[in-house]
């Protein structure tokens, strides 16, 4: 799966972001895979976090996008998945760090609690920001557990 096809979902209170993030970087060159929600309608964000962290998870090298109301809900379910490291940004700064230190594979957006515009600058950041490796490998290695 190439690294420009971005699987993505969201719950209702995401959709709208959703929308226009495909909008901004379909534009930009990115592809994306949609795993719904479709609309405003009410449903529940497991069953469109699961199928992303599925998604991500057998693609190796792949980032994903989940969005939802405050971001939390929708991290917790795709970080169940034991190959997930979905990281809740609502700042530049922390989309940039969780590639760079975190080696995050999955960005959750709070779409209630951020702007359009700052949402769009965290997905930039977050698809184009590399990890860095080295001591942060280490600790990337000691998330997995056994348990
Ligand atoms: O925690 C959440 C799921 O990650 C989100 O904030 C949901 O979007 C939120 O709980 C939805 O709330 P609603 O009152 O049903 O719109």
């Amino acid at each position: 799966m190439s690294k420009r096809v971005i699987p993505i979902g969201c719950d209702h209170a995401g959709y709208a972001l959703k929308e226009k993030i495909k909008e901004v970087f379909s534009a930009k060159g990115y592809e994306f895979e949609d795993f719904g929600c479709h609309s405003e309608d009410s449903i529940d964000y497991p069953d469109y976090a699961h199928p992303v962290a599925d998604k991500v998870a057998a693609n190796e090298g792949t980032l994903g996008i989940l969005i939802c109301g405050s971001g939390n809900g929708i991290s917790m379910t795709a970080n169940k998945h034991q190959e997930i490291r979905c990281a809740l940004c609502w700042q530049n700064e922390i989309a940039q760090l969780a590639r760079e230190h975190n080696n995050a594979n999955i960005i959750s957006l709070p779409a209630r609690f951020v702007t359009e515009e700052a949402a769009l600058e965290m997905v930039e950041t977050f698809l184009t920001t590399e990890f860095e490796g080295g001591r942060h490998q280490r600790r990337v290695d000691k998330i997995a557990c056994a348990c």
